[in-house]
């Protein structure tokens, strides 16, 4: 019998288009887009610059309005939210992490991965806190809870965004181009992170990233090309992902 849980959908494009300007200077950024992402999965989209990943993911996260078509989260269509509603989906149900960290740099390690809880309002409950702090150990930076993002290295900051963005276990992380300041190593080091933790926490993580190995830690990859997806690769069949991320290697 299959697990449920494996299959559901965590969010869902139904024909999103996207154009942005119009006449003669109209640009379709997103061209009638049917996309599916399943719960606990670590999906990559992959694409050239102007493929349109940061529309989509704008898009999915309720930053940006589909031109036409419907974008659900979860169970709850937001293509005709309003703004606060769609402010409160993002507090409540989904986490963010950016390649500039994005940290508050007069905050501390603890008060950046609990600002979700203040933001809401409220403050962490005894079971978040020890949640929060479990995460914080998981991700190699339990003794540097009382730093400033200053004092912290690149690697260690984008932990500290990590942190933040599993803090209120929203429905689905959105991560964008995590490790594009991050050396190798700790590219390397955030990445198994998140994919361990992905799997671990039957978290759903989007990565958008123009990295072939950033994307090699995911379970599927969609690769967008002119606001169209053009493939869509389970890790399962790692013959063609890795096929596909050659033949892109060597067209970069
Ligand atoms: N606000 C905007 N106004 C007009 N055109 C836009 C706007 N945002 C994006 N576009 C256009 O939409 C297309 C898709 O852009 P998008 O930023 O989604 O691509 P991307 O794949 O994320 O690129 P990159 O990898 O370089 O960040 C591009 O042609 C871009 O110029």
């Amino acid at each position: 019998m299959s697990d449920v849980s494996i299959t559901r959908v965590a969010a869902a494009a139904v024909g999103v288009s996207k154009v942005y300007g119009s006449g003669t200077s109209a640009t379709t950024a997103l061209d009638a887009i049917d996309l599916e992402i399943s719960s606990g999965n670590l999906t990559a989209i992959m694409g050239p610059s102007g493929s349109g990943k940061s529309t989509l993911m704008h898009v999915f996260a309720g930053l940006d309005t589909a031109s036409s078509g419907r974008v659900s989260i979860g169970d709850t269509d937001i293509t005709h939210l309003d703004d606060n509603a769609l402010t409160l989906l993002r507090r409540r149900s989904l986490g963010f992490v950016f390649q500039a960290f994005n940290l508050v740099p007069t905050l501390s390690v603890l008060g950046n991965v609990t600002l979700p809880f203040e933001l809401d309002g409220r403050k962490p409950t005894t079971d978040e806190m020890a949640w929060v702090r479990l995460l914080l150990s998981r991700l190699g930076i339990g003794t540097l809870e009382a730093r400033r993002p200053h004092e912290l290295s690149g690697g260690q900051q984008q932990r500290v965004a990590i942190a933040r963005a599993l803090a209120m276990r929203p429905q689905l992380i959105f991560a964008d181009e995590p490790t594009g300041n991050l050396d190798s190593r700790s590219s390397r080091e955030v990445l198994g992170l998140l994919g361990d933790l992905t799997r671990e926490f039957q978290q759903t993580v989007v990565l958008v990233t123009h990295d072939p190995v950033a994307a090699s830690h995911a379970d599927r990859v969609i690769f967008i090309a002119d606001g169209r997806v053009v493939q869509d690769v389970a890790k399962s069949d790692a013959k063609t992902l890795s096929d596909i991320i050659l033949s892109l290697e060597v067209a970069a």
